[in-house]
């Protein structure tokens, strides 16, 4: 085999909430991610020669990303197109852990928000951990994926698909997950009852390492079993009332636009609005899949040009 392409989806944090500052600087959390059907396209081609070179592109393309996010920093439409891309840490660390000296072409089409808290990045090196095992005829549930993947950030694990089952780890991104530890260690959650969500992307993004370092750990933290257990009833009315987010605090305060989107996204009716992970992206259950469009086109509207719609990941997972 010579190239793999598969799909990174992005990811929603359902629930966020923080446990413990722990003294490597990571915190303990406690987090209920779901994977959406928002996609980038990852190619892996083997090279002749043993360079890994990764070519990165927005789709639509970064003019039409700025045409819609008048204002935006440009550097975030940067995406960094050589070793600064965990796509391209995430095979050279896999290679490194097999002792191969292969090459790889990798390419990207990204359509999902950066610096949004979507897990974008996390997505794509957990597509590219998979590709790579396969081009290099290692077994898809080899426990050096899981733990190259854990090096490469805290949410990877949670896109290797790490919820664990009998057999060992399976090798297809995770549809729901409880994640505790730093977010490595997983659980699965059975998913039924979920509505559409409307996702929003202000003009601004948001560092997850600045949004954690501005954050306080409660001293009563809030459990997520509320909304776990709404989860398994396939009650979404109750599951909206159990989304919350710890980083949400900080988020407002580095951001003004949190507030503006949020009381925009309320206005229409949707529920739960919430931040998802260290932000900027916002995210709220709609009613009905017409519900959804017609908040889309509302909240685009009013200024957030980058909104759309997206649901749980099916099953059985068609990113394998
Ligand atoms: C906000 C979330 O997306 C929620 O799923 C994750 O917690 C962040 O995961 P990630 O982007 O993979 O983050 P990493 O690359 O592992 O860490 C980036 C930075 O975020 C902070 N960080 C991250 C995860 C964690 N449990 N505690 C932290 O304090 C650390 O300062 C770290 O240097
Ligand atoms: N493959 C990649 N895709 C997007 N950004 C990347 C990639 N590799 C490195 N980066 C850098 O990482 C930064 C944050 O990536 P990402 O978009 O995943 O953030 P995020 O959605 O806030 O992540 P998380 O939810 O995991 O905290 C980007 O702004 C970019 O500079």
């Amino acid at each position: 085999m010579q190239a793999v392409t598969t799909y990174s989806p992005a990811k929603l944090n359902l629930f966020l909430e923080l446990h413990a500052r722990r003294d490597d600087g990571y915190h303990e959390l406690e987090t209920v991610m779901v994977a959406v059907n928002r996609y980038d396209r990852v190619e892996v081609r083997r090279r002749e020669d043993s360079k890994i070179r990764v070519v990165a592109r927005w789709a639509p393309s970064m003019a039409v990303w700025q045409q819609r996010l008048p204002g935006l920093d440009a550097s975030v439409l940067q995406i960094p197109q050589g070793a600064g891309n965990l796509a391209y840490q995430a095979a050279d660390r896999l290679r490194e852990a097999i002792g191969s000296d292969c090459g790889f072409d990798i390419q990207l089409e990204k359509t999902i928000p950066a610096g949004a808290g979507m897990g974008g990045a996390s997505s794509n090196a957990a597509s590219v951990l998979r590709a790579v095992a396969r081009l290099c005829d290692v077994p898809l549930h080899d426990p050096l994926l899981w733990s190259v993947g854990a090096q490469l950030g805290s949410d990877v694990p949670f896109f290797l698909g790490a919820t664990r089952t009998p057999a060992g780890l399976p090798a297809s991104p995770s549809r729901a997950a409880l994640a505790t530890g730093r977010g490595e260690q997983l659980r699965a959650i059975e998913l039924s009852g979920m509505n559409p969500f409307v996702v929003a992307f202000p003009p601004q993004s948001l560092s997850t390492a600045a949004v954690y370092a501005a954050c306080q750990v409660p001293p009563e933290p809030q459990a997520s079993e509320p909304l776990r257990a709404a989860m398994a009833a396939g009650d979404a009315g109750l599951m909206t009332q159990h989304f919350f987010n710890r980083l949400a605090a900080p988020a407002r305060q580095l951001s003004p636009w949190i507030d503006r989107l949020l009381a925009a996204m309320r206005a229409l009716d949707l529920n739960g609005c919430q931040l998802t992970g260290s932000g900027s992206a916002c995210f709220a259950m709609a009613r009905s899949k017409r519900h959804a469009i017609r908040s889309v086109s509302r909240l685009a509207a009013r200024g957030f040009q980058v909104s759309f719609f997206v649901s749980p990941l099916p099953l059985p997972s068609p990113l394998q």
